[in-house]
């Protein structure tokens, strides 16, 4: 019932809350990998070799970084969700009592693939300057706290749809049970959240992303990633692909 719902401190209040501060960690990880140029060796799909087997730098770094924090228990957080599930080793760490939020079709639910598509696609190329400067490991190293702060933000839309469902039941019901995609997207849809959004994000661009001096307070307009282009990936990508999470998930809320 909604009001152990709350209790639990999940409402929209605290899950937009807990959204506009992942922005925070977004942007600052865009910052970060902005630091390094392109680095295409890190995507070359022979560049590692392991027990025979080629692979990228990138793909190496993921898929070790992840078995370790699977192990330290990372993902028995329904929070977060692992680009390559398929090769994670068991944790070793004592259980947490994470609060049982959401229906449990939401375990099934993971577009990391899609997200990865997006990064090194469109959204990579758009905030890095072309160019090598052998950083190969830091850089992917940066690349996965990207993916892992986009992830976390994107699949957070599991706890959105849920709260928003729990708020008016019967108006999702009729959709769910006609499995009506586009019903959701409407019902879920505010516009006037993501232009905030959106603006929000690019200010936050510019306030975390100017160079901060003793002498003067003029930014002579430099920021490490362009401002608008951080909005426009959201509106473009990270709003999408939150909204799809949501629909995956109420597709699936009553079964
Ligand atoms: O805040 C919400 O209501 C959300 O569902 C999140 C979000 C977003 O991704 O930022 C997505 C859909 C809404 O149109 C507005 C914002």
């Amino acid at each position: 019932d909604s009001s152990s719902f709350s209790a639990n401190g999940f409402t929209l209040e605290s899950v937009r809350d807990a959204l506009t501060r992942q922005e925070d960690t977004i942007v600052f990880s865009l910052i970060e990998r902005a630091k390094f140029p392109i680095n295409s060796q890190t995507y070359n799909e022979s560049y590692v070799s392991v027990l025979g087997f080629r692979t990228s730098l990138v793909g190496f770094i993921v898929r070790n970084t992840e078995a370790i924090e699977a192990k330290a228990g990372r993902y028995k957080n329904h929070e977060e969700n692992p680009f390559l599930p398929g090769h994670l080793p068991l944790s070793v760490v004592p259980s947490y009592p994470y609060p049982e939020v959401l229906h449990p079709a939401a375990a099934f639910i993971n577009i990391n693939k899609s997200i990865w598509k997006m990064y090194f696609g469109k959204l990579l190329p758009s905030i890095t300057a072309p160019g090598d400067d052998g950083n190969y490991a830091s850089t992917a190293a940066s690349d996965l706290t990207c993916l892992q702060a986009l992830s976390r933000r994107i699949h957070y839309g599991k706890f959105v749809a849920e709260v928003k469902f729990r708020e008016s039941p019967q108006d999702y019901e009729p959709a769910i049970r006609s499995q009506d995609r586009e019903a959701l997207l409407k019902l879920l849809t505010s516009e006037s959240v993501e232009e905030m959004v959106k603006k929000r994000v690019g200010k936050k661009a510019m306030v975390f992303g100017q160079d901060v001096s003793l002498d003067t307070n003029d930014n002579k307009g430099n920021y490490k990633v362009n401002p608008s282009i951080v909005s426009r990936l959201y509106g473009q990508w990270v709003i999408p692909l939150t909204k799809l999470v949501e629909v995956e998930y109420l597709l699936r809320r009553l079964d």
